[in-house]
């Protein structure tokens, strides 16, 4: 089950209220979640106490973000070993809550992997729940470790392309720390030119139907107080029109062998634009976005979600006149179906470079990424 633990919104919360955590209170080991379609308006914690709790806040996204869904999915089977739940079944409902972003199968399986190593020598439950545990905390530092580094190598891919600073950057859905288990991927790139003082202009895509990037983008550079506009999805191509975009940053959720790209559905027209406006087209990624088992674009699962996130308006989370809380306001006839994947692929041809914590990929070529997955084993060994 999930509950609200905490309210803020009254400027009494911490300065950072971390996407993600794990806590111990007396009654049991929890994972504490930040409900992402709570904000901006409302800074709520979710209390998650068993798998089921977790599979439901991933599938309606109170916890998004490929590299932060690879953390809850080890947490989660760390949750269910610590409670005595059935961790192989666990695993397999958490692996299979959202298809698309690989990160969320790669964090299950590792910590899946470490409890039952535990078990096969030997090992009590309480030692293989341990063990699980490690395993998620070892991958929570280890991508906020990446984050870090994405960003410095972003930010010198920046520079190299954009000579003179002052870049005016724009960014699709949401990679900050919301998605993150430090500052995020592309948008950390962004902040780290903003810290720099090469950030003239972060423009940020409303990113339709669920708003990431309204509701969370907005929020995290507000937070860091970025320079940042705010724009409907259909208006990015009179920005390029006007030569207002320097480079587009966005993140990714599954990287196959041949460098296509999935990502939030309205990626690939951005890198259509892109090309033919001759702006860089930059991809950031940890490695354990890269899938190697996935050939080319088109074996990647792409998620299609319920219509009535598109025949509805993502109501806000508190009362309002003849809407009920978490209800959505009908902006199409009642019936309306609706076309709602979640993602899309770009090709890796429209990618001018996939930065990552092992360094950058340019040209995007099956061969170079093959060669940055084998030198990042070697590093991870
Ligand atoms: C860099 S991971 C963030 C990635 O995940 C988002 O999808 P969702 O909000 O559905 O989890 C989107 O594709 C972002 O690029």
């Amino acid at each position: 089950m999930a509950d609200q633990y905490a309210r803020y919104g009254d400027g009494t919360r911490p300065a950072e209220i971390p996407a993600i955590r794990w806590d111990e209170p007396p009654e049991g080991p929890v994972l504490v979640l930040l409900d992402q379609t709570r904000l901006p308006a409302e800074e709520i914690e979710l209390v998650c106490t068993d798998a089921p709790a977790l599979v439901e806040a991933i599938r309606n996204l109170a916890v998004r973000g490929a590299p932060l869904l690879g953390i809850a999915g080890a947490y989660g089977v760390a949750l269910a070993a610590a409670r005595g739940f059935d961790v192989e079944e666990a695993a397999t409902s958490l692996e299979g809550a959202r298809p698309t972003a690989v990160n969320l199968a790669v964090g299950v399986g590792r910590a899946r992997a470490a409890h039952r190593a535990v078990l096969a020598r030997g090992g009590s439950e309480e030692q293989a729940a341990e063990a699980a545990l490690a395993e998620a905390r070892a991958l929570h530092r280890e991508d906020a470790e990446a984050s870090t580094r994405m960003a410095a190598h972003g930010l010198a891919l920046l520079d190299e392309l954009l000579p003179g600073g002052g870049h005016r950057v724009l960014t699709h859905c949401n990679t900050g720390a919301l998605v993150s288990g430090g500052e995020g991927t592309a948008f950390a790139v962004a902040l780290a030119a903003h810290r720099k003082g090469r950030l003239r202009r972060l423009w940020v895509d409303e990113t339709r139907p669920l708003l990431q990037g309204a509701r969370l983008t907005a929020y995290e550079a507000a937070r860091n107080e970025m320079a940042y506009t705010l724009l409907t999805d259909n208006a990015a191509g009179s920005l390029f029109a006007a030569g207002e975009v320097d480079a587009v940053l966005v993140g990714a959720d599954r990287i196959a062998a041949d460098g296509s790209v999935a990502n939030k559905v309205g990626t690939y027209p951005l890198a259509v634009l892109a090309r033919y406006h001759h702006v860089p087209f930059i991809v950031v990624a940890p490695v354990t976005t890269l899938d190697p088992g996935t050939p080319d674009g088109a074996s990647i699962e792409v998620e299609q979600r319920a219509g009535h996130e598109v025949t509805e308006i993502v109501a806000p989370q508190v009362p309002m006149a003849g809407v009920e809380v978490g209800g959505g306001i009908p902006v199409a006839p009642l019936g309306t179906q609706a076309y709602n994947p979640a993602f899309d692929v770009t090709p890796p041809e429209l990618v001018t470079a996939i930065v990552t914590e092992e360094g950058v990929v340019s040209p995007v070529t099956a061969e170079a990424l093959a060669e940055l997955c084998d030198r990042s084993r070697q590093v991870t060994i």
